[in-house]
Order: C-alpha cells, then structure tokens, then sequence
C-alpha cells in the first residue's frame, strides 16, 4: 500500500520571512504525527519554521480546519504568519476571504492585495490559567522567578491561542536570543512551554521585536508574538492600539480593536511548490 502522503503537494513560502510549509491534506484521513513533521523538516530544501496542514473543514461553514506544526514535531494552537501562506495558497482557488479552524478556535482571513493578507487573530486570553502559567499572576507584570540570569525580572504573558511571554528591553538588538531563549521557553513557569518575545518601544505606534519560538527556535518574525506584544504594549501604557511591528524578516501592522479582536496585516511570499515522497518516510515510523 502507498505512504498516504506520497505525492502529496506541499508549498514553500515565507510570511515576513518565519519559514513556512503548506501542506494540502484535503481528502486524506491522515493526521500527521510529530515524526511525519520532523522527517519532512529534514528532507532538502523543506526545513520550516512552522509547517501548516491544511484538512477539510469540520464545522458548516468552515473553508479548512489546520493543524500547525513546529520543527520539533510540536503542536500549536496558532501561527499567524503560516496563516497567512494559507490564505494564499487558497486563494489560488479563488477564494479571497476565509475562515480557518485550529484546534484553539475560529481566524478568519481577508486578501488586501496579490501578496497582502489580513488575519483577525481573535480575541487575547489574558487569564494566568489561559496561557497557561505555572501560579496565579497578574499577566501584566509576570515575576521571572526563579530568575534567568541576562533577562529582565518581569514580563507580560498573553496567549493568542499559543502562549507568549513578552519582555519589554531598552535594546531589543542587544539582547542575547540564541543563549536566553531556549532556557525561558523552558522556564518553570511555563507548564506548556512558551513563546519568548524582547520588545523595543521606539514609539507609541512603533514597536522592534525578535522572537524565539516554542518548539522552533530564533525565527525571522512571528506573528502571533506582534500580536502578544501588541497587547503587552497597550496594557503596560506604552503604544497605541494600533502599531507597527519591526521583525529581522519583515514589518506586521497589528491593530487591537475595541471590540477586543487582534487583526494582523502582512506579507507573503511563494517560494516554490514540491511533491513529497513516500521515501522521506522510511525512517519515521517511531
Ligand atoms: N510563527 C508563528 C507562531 C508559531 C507557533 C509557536 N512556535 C508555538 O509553538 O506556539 C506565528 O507567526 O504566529
């Protein structure tokens, strides 16, 4: 019997350079498993940041249910540049508006422009057992306790339907990502690990950001960290409900409405389009 993903197209893009994989299972019964995801990862020219599976809708009215997957094999509820590159791969289908089901809710999307894509992201979880943290908090002003030597002694946590921790600095530039990032995704308090984002005010509509990602790494933008940061930034008195959020591969206009939805708008770019290969799968079957 075949690999049931030989064959199988899958889309390599970027949105805002965080590297991405579209991966269409319409018409397959076929979950991936975190092996599946890590054997892809490694073929030639697939590694990706988030890899986004694209299954048929599970609810009336749905356009596609997606299940988002990080290098490690691991899970997310959200990934707000992955849905984006999904919003444009249907797109090629005709479809300009959508709405998109994970395993944390309902997004919808809307194309402003051949490579421009709105996504309202829902509303922020704003709850310490929503992110989920480890002990009661004020989400506003989160005690890094036990301390983490070289970073700041506070930060704020949101989940967007994933869970982040946003550490305001004086220079997000400065800040040594590749040796604080993997021991703060991994802090005791984050039962679920975390999305670990430094953020620099350089205006009230101007924010600069580097994120390391649950489950990724050091990426060049994450969207759902803009959006985190957004809130953190409001809810700390220092932006606009409205700003500009600067990552390494690209610029996020977030807008936290007064109806308490977060809307991302940015930019996608298609790369190319492959066939995966039963043969990638030989090893993974544990
Ligand atoms: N790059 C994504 C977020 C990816 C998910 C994250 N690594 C997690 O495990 O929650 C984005 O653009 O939002």
């Amino acid at each position: 019997m075949p690999h049931p993903l030989d064959n199988r197209p899958i889309l390599r893009m970027n949105g805002a350079g965080n590297e991405i994989l579209v991966l269409d299972l319409r018409g397959l019964d076929h979950v991936l498993a975190p092996q599946e995801a890590r054997a892809i990862a490694a073929a030639p020219g697939l590694r990706f940041d988030q890899l986004m599976a694209v299954h048929d809708p599970r609810a009336e009215g749905d356009d596609a249910f997606m299940r988002i997957y990080n290098v490690d094999g691991s899970r997310s509820g959200a990934c707000g540049n992955g849905t984006r590159c999904v919003a444009y791969a249907l797109a090629r289908e005709g479809k300009e508006r959508l709405l998109l089901a994970t395993d944390a809710g309902r997004i919808e999307t809307r194309r402003e422009a051949e490579t421009l894509f709105t996504v309202d992201m829902g509303e922020p979880r704003l709850d310490w057992r929503e992110i989920p943290l480890a002990r009661q908090a004020d989400t506003r002003a989160v005690a890094l306790d036990p301390p983490v030597e070289g970073a700041p002694a506070h930060f704020s946590a949101v989940s967007m339907g994933n869970p982040h921790a946003v550490f305001f600095v004086p220079d997000a530039r400065a800040v040594a990502l590749e040796t604080l990032g993997g021991k703060l995704e991994r802090h005791p308090l984050f039962p679920e690990r975390a999305n670990i984002s430094f953020a620099q005010i350089l205006a009230r509509d101007d924010i600069l950001l580097r994120v390391w990602e649950r489950g990724t790494g050091a990426t060049q933008a994450c969207g759902s960290a803009a959006c985190a940061t957004l809130v953190a930034a409001v809810r700390a008195g220092l932006s606009e409900r409205r700003a500009r959020l600067r990552l390494p591969g690209g610029d996020l206009t977030i807008d936290w409405r007064t109806d308490n939805h977060v809307l991302m708008t940015g930019p996608v770019e298609f790369e190319f389009e492959a066939r995966l290969t039963a043969a990638l799968f030989e090893d993974a079957a544990t």
